[in-house]
């Protein structure tokens, strides 16, 4: 099969393929990416593989990876219209391509970027208040437990890490986007957040429709229900909107939330536009991408929090040492930020190991190149929907050497300092024009937070528990929930 597409020029695909389902038939729902993995080992960095009906252009690995979304990056920077997310959630930024993705995408940066700036709230102070108030949460449920069992010399508190995590994440993604928060423990906000699992959960369901649209008539696939949800979902973002037009609030300069900052935007177009123009900032357009950010930023980062804290606990000699480097270098109550990484290389290349072998977003977005050209010798069809192929870059044998073991030092050189070619060979928010819109976002948050919970407490498996690192897709890849012992450090 390589050597008759090779003559065609189309990049070869796996033997096997199916009518109608293509090659879906041979992906486990829950371990896509071992399939995809194996097939890229056996054909190559570029290959075709047949979700249902349409050919997905699958690439792999650092070099391929550089050579079409940096080296041709305008031409790969193209979204590919995909059926449950246009008919249900309509097109905001995430799935739109051209000119207009680049207008939302880079007033949205902008709006990012200004909050990078040292302020009150810019998003170091965000992040460093939400992880005050986890630790003195944390601090107060392990005073708690030694008190009510002071006959017990080995008592502990437990934590589920990641769900004490989500008023972090939470927190800093509604105050960016709403300019509110809640407390930690609100079952309000949790309640608020719901649809974001629930939704998740539903569009797993759905994923096959998106190439085979006459699915959705089998209830199975729960289509109806999953555009029912989706329409709550806007209704609920609109009633913000309209609820701050009506008080006005977002008029006042110095809020500048996302939503404040996208209103002003959508007046100034109203006044500029003329009649019969069709204007991209609008009311509609500011739900649907509020609605994008929350979907992209809120699991990719609890699930990794999940992956770093199961990891660590498993690893108690790379626990100690990244505590350990802490403390030396800023202390035991030291604050923790972003900014000041260079003094705490351990940290970052810890991060960065954390999300080299968590691989959150294996497949990261569709993409879609708008003319024909070719890769590795092999031509690309003009309009093919185009898959970047994480999962094996990160774990890429010839580049990680022992990709499965978890080890931060293969991030630092000899001498301890942070190894910035080795850094800039891991990829987990994707690379060229459409790479990850809250990388400094995450990054922010991932590295202060890890950095002051392990300066703080002591992170261990509970004795008769079942752990587990094997991988779990559902948009994105979690960890199977577990609860640890947390001890003061
Ligand atoms: C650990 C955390 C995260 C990881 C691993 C991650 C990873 C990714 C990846 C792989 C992509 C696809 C890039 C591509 O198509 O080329 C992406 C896109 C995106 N991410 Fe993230 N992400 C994370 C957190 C966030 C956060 C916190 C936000 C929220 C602000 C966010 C917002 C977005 C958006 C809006 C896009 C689409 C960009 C576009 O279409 O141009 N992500 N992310």
């Amino acid at each position: 099969a390589k050597k008759d597409c090779k003559r065609k020029k189309l990049p070869p695909a796996p033997s096997g393929r199916l009518p109608i389902i293509g090659h879906a038939a041979y992906l486990d729902k829950d371990k896509p990416f071992e399939q995809i993995d194996k097939w890229s080992k056996e054909l190559g960095d570029v290959m075709t593989v047949h979700f249902g009906m349409d050919p997905v252009i699958v690439v792999s690995r650092e070099r391929l990876l550089n050579e079409a979304f940096l080296k041709q990056s305008s031409n790969f920077s193209g979204r590919p219209s995909l059926f449950v997310h246009e008919s249900c959630w309509g097109k905001g930024l995430v799935i739109r391509d051209g000119k207009e993705a680049l207008a939302l995408r880079s007033f949205i940066m902008s709006t990012i970027r200004q909050r990078i700036i040292s302020s009150a709230d810019c998003i170091q102070s965000l992040v460093s208040t939400e992880t005050g108030h986890l630790v003195d949460r944390l601090s107060a449920r392990i005073r708690d437990s030694t008190s009510s069992m002071t006959s017990s010399p080995d008592s502990f508190a437990v934590t589920s890490i990641e769900d004490d995590l989500f008023y972090v994440v939470g927190n800093v993604m509604t105050q960016l986007a709403f300019g509110r928060r809640y407390d930690h423990g609100s079952t309000q906000f949790k309640n608020n957040a719901s649809w974001l699992t629930t939704t998740t959960e539903l569009m797993e369901r759905t994923a096959m429709i998106t190439f085979l649209p006459w699915l959705r008539w089998i209830p199975y696939f729960k289509y109806f229900e999953i555009k029912r949800k989706a329409a709550e979902v806007h209704e609920t973002m609109m009633g913000d909107i309209k609820s701050r037009r009506k008080n006005g609030d977002y008029l006042d300069h110095s809020n500048h939330d996302l939503m404040s900052v996208f209103m002003r935007r959508v007046d100034e177009e109203t006044k500029r536009i003329k009649s019969g123009e069709e204007s991209l900032f609008t009311d509609d357009m500011l739900a649907r991408i509020m609605t994008e950010l929350f979907f992209a930023g809120i699991q990719t980062e609890c699930n990794t929090f999940g992956w770093a804290f199961l990891y660590l606990a498993i690893h108690q000699d790379i626990q100690e040492k990244a505590r350990q480097h802490i403390w030396e270098e800023i202390g035991q109550d030291g604050e923790i930020r972003f900014e000041n990484r260079r003094n705490l290389p351990y940290i970052e290349a810890l991060v960065a190991e954390v999300q080299r072998i968590a691989n959150v977003a294996p497949f990261g977005l569709f993409h879609k190149n708008h003319e024909e050209t070719t890769l590795d010798g092999y031509t690309i069809p003009a309009e093919s929907i185009v898959m970047m192929n994480l999962y094996s870059t990160l774990l890429d044998e010839s580049i990680f050497e022992d990709p499965s073991s978890f080890r931060p030092e293969r991030f630092l050189t000899p001498s301890g300092e942070l190894d910035r070619s080795a850094m800039k060979r891991s990829v987990p928010y994707g690379v060229g024009s459409r790479i990850c819109m809250g990388e400094i976002i995450a990054r922010t948050e991932l590295f202060t937070v890890i950095g002051s919970l392990l300066q703080k407490f002591r992170f261990s498996l509970i004795e008769g528990q079942e752990y587990s690192t094997e991988k779990k897709m559902q948009l994105t890849v979690q960890a199977k929930k577990y609860t640890l012992r947390i001890d003061f450090a």
